[in-house]
């Protein structure tokens, strides 16, 4: 039985891909292992894989020369399978993990060279991470663990109580501010730790697998409260998942891992669309495509003939959202964008995308 991979609407895009990125990744490497340090500068090393690299060095290469930038306000999501590198790679970003190799900067400073005061005083005002384990701390209120990073500041009693309860409401959770941890729900107690990750006003929300643990109904409702979030206070957004349909849902991009190396970074359109080798292909091949595809993935030259008098609609309107306009028109669709005719749509091309006959996958 093949089982359809839910995608839920995904929202606008919002970075703006001409500014400055707020994270820059270039030929980042981590390597474990005795010499580990050797193998980024070796070039018949850095050529093995990494079963032969474990045989040969006994170093197991968890990220292989990554490269991404992340833009302001985008949600860029990790995804990979299990031991894949994803956790290793977000834990370099913020250097919870050192990296063997390579460059990271983060709003124009080069993380790698932060002395260890400089990375405290960054952990506690730039980044926040929110865990799968959540992490809270049982004898301490949710209001309390939520105000523990502004404490650790050493922001004043009522200021912090002040931002914490601002925060619980905003996640969700007004009404719960005096209970403890253990009496609320896994869903609830993931709300603390966001909300926890919020106080601080951070410049980037790192997010290792928050919803793994929780049930698919209680995970859904986190990743809807995440986008909520996301269109309220505007954060650039780090999220590590190993779930396809989290990740489509969530991620303005998304750069896919295997064994260590990106295989893939795009749009989820993209992805779809034209995805880079089999190993990707396989990841998106349930997808409904017509939930993820925009026109631009399926409109087709405009030919002598063609009636050129039909409703607009810009070429990143998804696939099923213009299903209605484009079979109830008379005439072919017209994908514009600036003014310019870029393609057009009927019937032919969108019965296409239902029965998978368009190009990409
Ligand atoms: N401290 C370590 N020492 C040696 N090898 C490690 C260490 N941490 C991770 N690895 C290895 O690096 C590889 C990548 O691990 P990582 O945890 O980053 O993957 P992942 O994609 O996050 O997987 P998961 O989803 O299971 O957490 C794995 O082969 C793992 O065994």
């Amino acid at each position: 039985m093949t089982t359809q991979t839910e995608v839920p609407q995904r929202r606008g895009t919002p970075q703006d891909s001409g500014s400055t990125p707020v994270i820059s990744v270039r030929r980042l490497w981590k390597v474990f292992g005795p010499k580990a340090d050797q193998v980024p500068d070796s070039e018949e090393l850095c050529g093995l894989t990494r079963r032969e690299l474990m045989d040969r060095t006994g170093c197991t290469a968890a990220v292989r020369d990554v490269h991404f930038d992340v833009s302001p306000g985008e949600v860029f999501v990790v995804m990979g399978l299990s031991g894949s590198g994803k956790s290793t790679l977000v834990r370099c970003l913020t250097r919870l993990i050192e990296p063997t190799a390579g460059e990271i900067v983060f709003e124009g400073e080069d993380i790698r060279k932060a002395d260890a005061a400089r990375l405290r005083e960054l952990r506690r005002r730039k980044f926040s991470m929110v865990f799968q384990h959540f992490g809270l701390l049982p004898h301490r209120r949710v209001v309390d663990n939520v105000a523990f990073g502004l404490e650790i500041r050493g922001m004043g009693r009522t200021d912090r109580v002040k931002r914490a309860q601002e925060v619980v409401e905003l996640v969700g959770l007004a009404g719960y501010e005096n209970s403890y941890p253990d009496q609320l729900s896994g869903g609830m107690q993931q709300r603390v730790g966001l909300a926890r990750a919020l106080a601080g006003d951070p410049d980037v929300l790192f997010f290792d697998e928050p919803f793994s643990a929780l049930d698919p109904l209680i995970r859904r409702d986190m990743q809807n409260e995440v986008i909520r979030l996301h269109h309220e206070v505007g954060k650039t957004m780090v999220f590590i998942t190993h779930d396809l349909s989290e990740a489509l849902k969530l991620g303005d991009r998304i750069l896919i891992m295997r064994d260590g190396k990106m295989v893939q970074c795009g749009t989820g359109d993209e992805l779809v669309g034209a995805p880079a080798d089999d190993y990707v292909r396989e990841f998106v091949k349930d997808v409904p495509r017509g939930d993820v595809l925009t026109l631009r993935w399926i409109m087709r030259p405009a030919e002598d003939g063609d009636e050129l008098d039909g409703p607009e609609l810009g070429p990143d309107v998804v696939v099923k959202e213009a299903t209605r306009v484009v079979l109830s028109a008379d005439k072919p669709v017209k994908v514009v964008e600036n003014g310019e005719l870029l393609g057009i749509v009927g019937d032919e091309e969108i019965l296409g995308v239902v029965a998978g006959r368009e190009g990409g996958a």
